[in-house]
């Protein structure tokens, strides 16, 4: 396996075209070694870019390495070969320039949904003042105004995933990495989720790359899609939606939105399966 990284590292020297994204992945590639000393490739070779501001979604089926690209552009998972940046610099660990939203929202169980999002203000030496003002206009803005005060364990799961990413947004990070971040909740809260993280997006205009599996609400949200293959994890297309701004639920009706998710959903699984 470490033999596909090496050869694929001598193509490294063939020129690539000069960054130009806030987010720059160049010539990666990652192995894991397992615990018993297997070698998985989950990543081979992937160039990519994401500019200031860009809604880009990752999307490709289980095991093609979404996961742990996310992770390597977050510090949280160091490269194999081949280098993640931002903004022209290395990747080397966890970056005040990111904040991450994952599945499972990680919340402080003892702490109010106030108070846990007022955390990245406070481990960021802001007055309480400061992080409390931020951290309310914050739960305003995620649409869980009223709920300040409830517990992780009395909320639901749309809305624990709700009060994670007002937490994220109060690391005031200029990037949002977002891991199948409505993976678990049912599909009318996705949809409401959806749309609020589209009202999210044009007011804060954070730069966001969002992992998912689903393929329509990558169109939704996005405005590039990169498809991945799997085995060992690669680009197979850097798809622009061919959506305008500011989106809607509705827009997903406009016959561009079908073909998108058609043309994705061929590329997937092949003609057979897509439509
Ligand atoms: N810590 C690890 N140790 C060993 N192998 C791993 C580890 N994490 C991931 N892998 C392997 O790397 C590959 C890519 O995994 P990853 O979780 O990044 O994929 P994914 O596209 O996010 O999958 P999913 O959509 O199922 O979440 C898989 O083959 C997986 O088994």
């Amino acid at each position: 396996m470490p033999d596909v990284v090496q050869q694929r590292s001598r193509s490294d020297t063939q020129e690539r075209p000069a960054p130009k994204g806030l987010i720059t992945v160049e010539g990666l590639s990652k192995v894991y070694e397992t615990r018993s000393g297997e070698r998985v490739l989950a990543l081979r070779d992937i160039d990519m870019e994401v500019r200031e501001g860009e809604f880009v979604s990752l999307v490709g089926p289980s095991g093609c390495g979404k996961t742990t690209l996310l992770k390597i552009m977050g510090g949280l998972y160091p490269a194999s070969l081949g280098v993640a940046s931002i903004d022209g610099k290395p990747v080397t660990g966890p970056h005040a320039d990111v904040a991450m939203v994952f599945q499972s929202p990680v919340l402080l169980a003892w702490r109010s949904v106030l108070k846990n999002v007022m955390l990245p203000g406070e481990i960021a030496g802001r007055s309480r003042g400061d992080s409390e003002q931020r951290a309310r206009e914050l739960i305003q803005m995620v649409g869980l105004a009223g709920f300040e005060n409830k517990l992780p364990r009395e909320l639901s799961g749309g809305m624990r995933q709700r009060a994670s990413i007002a937490r994220a947004l109060a690391a005031g990070s200029r990037i949002l990495l977002m891991d199948e971040p409505f993976g678990a909740v049912d599909a009318f809260t996705r949809d409401v989720l959806n749309i609020e993280l589209l009202r999210i997006w044009e007011q804060d205009r954070k730069t966001v790359v969002f992992v998912t599996h689903s393929v329509a609400e990558a169109v939704l949200l996005s405005d590039r899609i990169i498809v991945m293959g799997t085995r060992p994890g690669h680009v197979i297309e850097d798809f622009k939606v061919p959506l305008g701004r500011p989106r809607s639920i509705d827009d997903m009706a406009a016959p561009e939105a079908g073909l998108a998710v058609k043309h994705i959903r061929h590329l997937l699984t092949g003609p057979a399966v897509g439509g």
